[in-house]
């Protein structure tokens, strides 16, 4: 296995390289080798990325005394060599991951009304032996002892509330400085934080915070975006025209779900529920699906998903599986969603790593403003494992899996969600990376 520091040097040079082919200027472009054979996590953020977050939220840019840290991480998971990584000019920084006894955190988003409170205090009744660190973001004042009366009852370890502002924009420094405070004073007494988002939410820069913020990555991992869709109301929102520019949030909701919950069908009759479960699988195809009553759903359904964890064994099968059914039954993709899709890739073939990496970086220098997530489990030449891979706009995240069988077809399998997808191009794109 090459050392941590010769890969990033490799990351330095496929940078230079590749710079200097978009002539973008070097200050404000970095892409990387998304890839590698290392039996690594790596985490990488596109530095044409920040530049625009930065000019968009100061919060960001002011928060950071080493702005470097964020542009680049390559985390270890199990090589020892991880012990010996260090910072290093070319590549940003090369961080240790700690062996994942980060605490898990889940994000509950959905639009206004949906059921959110419902479901975290069906959460925090449950009978499941975790205890529970509840960060709440409510715009103006909010009634505790109302809304969560169950969450009291249940002797919550913390309940945290975020009044007076949106999680998504101008309190997201304040969210880091609170999980922040919360795991130096109270890390060992909680196992896990829920985050009920406002319904107004878009969840992006929330997920992001979650790598972009080296305060939370090292002690913080998230571990999966729950998204209540009311099924009564939720058409009138993801109908609703906005203005050039503007997100529609019950669409980016649903887009950046890891699990979906269509609530309230007490309300509704099946048809709807059907037709509605069909148009959010147009916007997201790759997140599981329950519908039901009052958030009543198994907890770990909800909680443990580790959706961004890809050593878990869950991810990479349920998803796909979601994928493959969902390919099965729809030769095309459609949307009514203005703009926002899913594009789902399944193909066999062996893909030439250096090929896959430049194609992957010239796609998130161009879209990944656009591009707000995509998972993919790749067959690679040369290596015997699975490689799985996610991403949050520019930040990516990638390891090998587990081996693949000895009768295993090896299948590449991709979900892009995002705006103005172009499945031909992507289509095109990715086979061109196949030898
Ligand atoms: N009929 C019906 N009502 C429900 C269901 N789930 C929740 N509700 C009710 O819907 C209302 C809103 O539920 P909440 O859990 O407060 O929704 P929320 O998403 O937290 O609301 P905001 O914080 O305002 O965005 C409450 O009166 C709930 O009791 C359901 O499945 N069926």
């Amino acid at each position: 296995m090459a050392s941590v520091a010769s890969v990033s040097m490799g990351i330095a040079t496929n940078f230079l390289g590749l710079a200097k082919t978009r002539s973008y200027p070097i200050s404000s472009v970095k892409t990387t080798h998304f890839f590698t054979r290392n039996r690594q996590n790596c985490i990488v953020q596109n530095r044409k990325f920040l530049a625009c977050t930065i000019s968009a939220n100061s919060r960001i840019v002011c928060s950071s005394k080493q702005p470097e840290r964020r542009f680049s991480r390559r985390l270890t998971a199990v090589s020892s060599s991880a012990t010996s990584a260090a910072e290093t000019e070319d590549s940003g920084v090369v961080t240790k991951i700690p062996p994942d006894n980060r605490i898990p955190a889940t994000i509950i988003t959905g639009f206004l009304g949906s059921g959110k409170t419902t479901l975290l205090n069906h959460i925090l009744t449950a009978d499941h032996g975790k205890r529970i660190a509840v960060i709440e973001n409510e715009f103006g004042e909010v009634d505790i002892d109302g809304s969560l009366v169950a969450a009291k009852a249940a002797g919550v370890e913390d309940i945290i509330m975020l009044n007076n502002g949106c999680l998504c924009c101008t309190v997201r420094g304040d969210l880091v400085r609170m999980i922040s405070e919360l795991v130096s004073k109270k890390k060992g007494k909680f196992d896990h934080i829920v985050i009920e988002t406002t319904g107004l939410a878009n969840p992006a820069p929330i997920i992001q915070t979650f790598y972009a913020e080296d305060q939370i990555f090292n002690d913080v991992k998230l571990d999966g975006v729950v998204t209540l869709v009311d099924a009564k109301h939720a058409g009138i929102h993801l109908n609703e025209v906005k203005a050039e520019g503007v997100v529609n949030e019950a669409v980016e909701q649903i887009a950046y779900a890891d699990r979906i919950i269509v609530n309230k069908t007490d309300l509704v009759h099946e048809p709807e529920v059907a037709s509605l479960v069909e148009r959010i699988k147009g916007i997201n195809r790759m997140a599981q699906l329950k519908g039901t009553q009052y958030g009543q759903v198994d907890l770990d359904y909800v909680l443990g998903i580790g959706g961004f964890d890809l050593e878990s064994s869950a991810f990479p099968t349920n998803f796909l599986n979601a994928i493959a059914e969902h390919h099965d039954h729809h030769s095309h993709d459609h949307s009514h969603d203005p703009g926002v899709s899913s594009v789902s890739i399944v193909c066999e073939g062996t893909l030439d790593l250096e090929k896959a990496n430049m194609w992957l970086g010239n796609l998130l220098l161009d879209r990944s403003d656009d591009i707000y997530r995509m998972k993919g489990l790749l067959s690679v030449d040369g290596m015997d494992e699975r490689f799985v891979f996610q991403g949050v706009h520019d930040i990516f995240q990638g390891s090998p899996d587990r081996l693949w069988g000895a009768d295993e077809a090896r299948v590449n399998k991709l979900v892009f969600i995002g705006k103005n997808l172009d499945r031909k191009e992507l289509e095109e794109g990715f086979k061109d990376c196949l030898l």
